[in-house]
């Protein structure tokens, strides 16, 4: 609620979103640090920053300040933060955030600089709670029939796609840029309107209306639809949102239908907010979950996974 004032931070909260500065500067705690369990702490004193405790495997420490501190403990990452924001914090007692950033528990450190109790870093390193992640699994709304004339159409009528590129501002400039470190794999706009036509019949007759029901989201829109392949050694997509920069912030859910499950090793999805789960919908099922969810495509490790994807609004 924009105005409301700010409260102590309890258990269960998720924590707000901030600009953090003093690694790349452009970016906020939502988009940077979500998908795997945080440890939180706003030393009162450099000397604070400088003896803090050993962070367990698996968990990202940030020490938040009003600037970052130099000479942190080995491990942290010291980054500044708005005021405001920092208020909600009690100096000197550590958070532990689970991976959808919800806060966990707390624990004052401990008043000398002695290490923390070993029972005080197990529990703040415990596995948080995780959820399945809240995806909706429509199943048979492409028949095997079109799935196959789709993979066809794709290899041969528009032979095989382009490599994805992603959009990269330069200068003021947009240009299509190819990065391994962000997703490959290859794409294509389908080129035969009758196959389009089958796909969007489909579309409107089987997932829509069950959108409407589960979601409670009347689509009125809907992007172009996109073939892809993921071939082995070449084919993931990283943890990423679908509505985080302007020309995509429209975008309410995505749409993404397998074409050939069972036919390739890897290539599932996974939602790293709600944990670990691996999501690999069969031949024909739509699986249809909001932008605002960050998710990835596991690396293809054998054979070629073939995908139609959409962005409903
Ligand atoms: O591979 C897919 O089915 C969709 C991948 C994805 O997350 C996207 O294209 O934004
Ligand atoms: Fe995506």
């Amino acid at each position: 609620m924009a105005g409301a004032p700010l409260e102590r931070l309890l258990p269960g909260d998720r924590v707000p979103d901030v600009r953090l500065h003093g690694s790349d500067g452009g970016r906020t705690l939502h988009a940077e640090f979500a998908g795997a369990p945080l440890w939180l702490l706003k030393p009162s004193s450099a000397t604070v920053a400088a003896s803090l405790p050993e962070v367990p495997k698996g968990i990202t420490a940030l020490c938040v300040g009003a600037q970052a501190f130099p000479g942190t403990a080995a491990g942290w990452l010291s980054l500044g933060a708005d005021a405001r924001w920092l208020e909600l914090f009690e100096d000197d007692v550590l958070w532990l955030a689970d991976a959808n950033l919800r806060l966990q528990q707390e624990q004052r450190l401990p008043s000398s600089h002695a290490p923390l109790p070993a029972r005080m870093v197990e529990a703040l390193g415990a596995d948080c709670t995780l959820h399945a992640a809240p995806v909706l699994q429509i199943p048979d709304v492409f028949e095997r029939d079109l799935c196959r004339e789709l993979i066809r159409h794709f290899e041969v009528d528009c032979a095989g796609g382009e490599v994805s590129r992603v959009l990269v501002m330069e200068g003021g400039a947009q240009t299509l840029q190819l990065d391994p470190s962000i997703k490959q794999r290859r794409e294509s706009t389908p080129r035969d309107p009758a196959l389009e036509a089958r796909m969007h019949e489909r579309v409107m007759r089987r997932a829509l209306p069950e959108i409407a029901r589960v979601f409670n989201f009347p689509v009125n829109r809907r992007d172009s639809f996109k073939l892809l392949s993921y071939p082995a050694g070449a084919g993931y997509f990283r943890a990423h949102r679908d509505n985080d920069t302007p020309d995509v912030a429209h975008r309410r859910f995505a749409l993404s239908v397998n074409l050939n499950h069972g036919d390739y090793a890897g290539g599932e999805f996974r939602y790293p907010e709600f944990g670990p789960h691996r999501y690999s919908p069969a031949t024909g099922t739509a699986l249809v979950f909001s932008c605002g969810l960050l998710h990835e495509v596991l690396p293809v490790d054998r054979g070629i996974r073939y995908a139609v994807t959409t962005f409903l609004s």
